[in-house]
């Protein structure tokens, strides 16, 4: 290996990776007291610096901190929840209804992510062969800004459980923005360390190596090396 004059140190190295696997999605532990400014704007510049396609940086970040707007969005997720029940049945459905799944008025702030799918007019390079492209950057700034919170002590929860059209509603956004991701944000008595729903029975990670393919779809691994390495590696966490 090459080490450059830029290369990472060890314990940075070991950092990044730390905040990749220690992340959480977190609903049920959020702590009451406000993130300072100074926290919150890192996380947005972090955001902010996520690649995006054609740099077209198509985020906005609503940050809510009203408990009226809270309220008025929590309804809709009680709304959308109920719905979303109906679709399990039996031990399944028993199971669905004890998981807490959004910590909208626990968390001291709310912010939602958005796309205006028209920034920087109608072609968009990288982005006329797959239009969704802008909505996949969105989605890198979300990423990077819960990466960052882990890094802070923040918690994040994304709360999907909610109809696109009135959540765009309530946000009062026009009709080329995209609420593409709903998030729950605050310090937290503790981070668990695995996924809640995996702690709660609902779902397990899979096994990576079952999930790497060789050339094609389907095709087994022919590099050895990798798959000896893929099962060696327990939860996927050496660094
Ligand atoms: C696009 C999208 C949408 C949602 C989520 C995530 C993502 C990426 N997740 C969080 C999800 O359940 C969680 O990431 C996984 O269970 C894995 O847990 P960790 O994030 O590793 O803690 C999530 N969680 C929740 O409680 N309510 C929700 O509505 C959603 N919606």
């Amino acid at each position: 290996m090459t080490a450059s004059d830029d290369s990472f140190t060890e314990s940075e190295r070991h950092g990044l990776y730390r905040a990749i696997y220690e992340r959480r999605d977190v609903r049920s532990q959020f702590l009451p007291d406000p993130i300072p400014a100074d926290v919150l704007a890192r996380l947005l510049q972090a955001a902010h610096h996520a690649p995006s396609v054609g740099f077209m940086q198509p985020w906005d970040f609503i940050v809510i901190e009203s408990r009226e707007v809270r309220a008025s969005i929590l309804t809709l997720f009680e709304q959308a929840n109920e719905k979303a029940a109906e679709r399990f049945t039996g031990e399944r459905k028993n199971l669905y209804k004890g998981l807490k799944l959004q910590g909208i008025l626990e968390s001291p702030l709310n912010l939602c992510i958005t796309c205006d799918r028209s920034r920087s007019g109608p072609h968009v390079l990288g982005r006329d062969s797959i239009m969704e492209t802008d909505l996949f950057s969105t989605c890198l700034a979300v990423q990077n800004l819960w990466l960052a919170a882990r890094a802070e002590g923040v918690g994040v929860g994304w709360v999907s459980v909610l109809d696109q059209t009135q959540l765009s509603a309530a946000l009062n956004l026009p009709e080329h923005v995209y609420p593409v991701a709903y998030l729950c944000l605050g310090y937290v008595s503790e981070f668990l360390d695995q996924p809640e729903l995996e702690a709660k029975g609902w779902r397990s990670r899979l096994p990576l190596s079952e999930l790497v393919h060789g050339d094609t779809w389907g095709g087994a691994l022919i590099n050895e090396l990798l798959e000896a390495a893929l099962n060696g590696q327990s939860g996927g966490k050496s660094v």
